[in-house]
């Protein structure tokens, strides 16, 4: 799987230019790029335009084409990428272990072999005992943890994260990032990460661009 940007970028509303410099970049396969640039230049925007959630008023120009076939067009939904917003939220109706369960209907046959997969994922975030939970009695850093195994474990083309790690304490961070960079490398799914954390972008061990 690969994802391409090609002459990327958007005009917020009443503006005359856009945010940032048209942007031409590949994601290969399970590789990490990091996007960087100081607040307000336009990161999370840029996220919206490949993700297709771009708010109202917002112009994106240029193309974003997953696997060689251009999505520039279609709606948020049909595009199947995955993304992770630094405010993590979780599906208020229904329990943290059904939160992760979603979207892994397709792939994993069998409701013995998805609680299998998701009490793995709960595991691995330290949320060993969670499954039953209602996501309203969790912490923040709980909900961050969890929404980061949901957005893993959801079968995407490609993944777009926000200062994905940010809310998390220093020792959980590190096991995450290995965690969750170790899924994408496996599953070969291109990944854009924004993030002001240089621990983030190092353990990502891919490309950095600065809008
Ligand atoms: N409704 C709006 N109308 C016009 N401009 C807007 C609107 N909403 C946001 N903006 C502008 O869009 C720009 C991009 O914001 P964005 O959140 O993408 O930046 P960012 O680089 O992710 O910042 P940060 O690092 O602080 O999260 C900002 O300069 C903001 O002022």
């Amino acid at each position: 799987m690969s994802l391409d940007l090609i002459d990327l970028t958007v005009t917020p509303p009443g503006a005359t230019q856009p945010l940032f410099a048209p942007l031409t970049l590949s994601v290969a396969p399970g590789q990490v790029v990091t996007v960087t640039g100081p607040s307000g230049v336009g990161k999370s925007t840029l996220l919206d335009a490949i993700g297709g959630h771009l708010a109202p008023g917002f112009v994106a120009s240029g193309r974003v084409v997953l696997n060689g076939r251009d999505v520039t067009r279609l709606p948020a939904e049909s595009r199947r990428i995955g993304i992770l917003f630094q405010e993590a939220l979780l599906f208020p109706h229904l329990s943290v272990g059904d939160n992760l369960a979603f979207g892994l209907a397709a792939r994993i046959r069998g409701r013995a072999a998805r609680r299998a997969a998701v009490q793995a994922a709960l595991d691995q975030a330290g949320l060993s005992d969670f499954y039953d939970r209602d996501p309203a009695t969790l912490s923040g850093g709980q909900r961050a943890r969890a929404a980061l195994m949901r957005t893993a474990l959801a079968e995407s083309l490609a993944l777009l994260l926000d200062e994905p790690f940010s809310k998390l304490d220093t020792a959980l961070r590190a096991d995450l990032r290995r965690f969750f960079f170790g899924h994408v490398q496996a599953h070969a799914i291109p990944t854009l990460m924004v993030t002001h954390d240089t621990e983030d972008a190092r353990a990502a061990a891919g490309p950095v661009v600065a809008l």
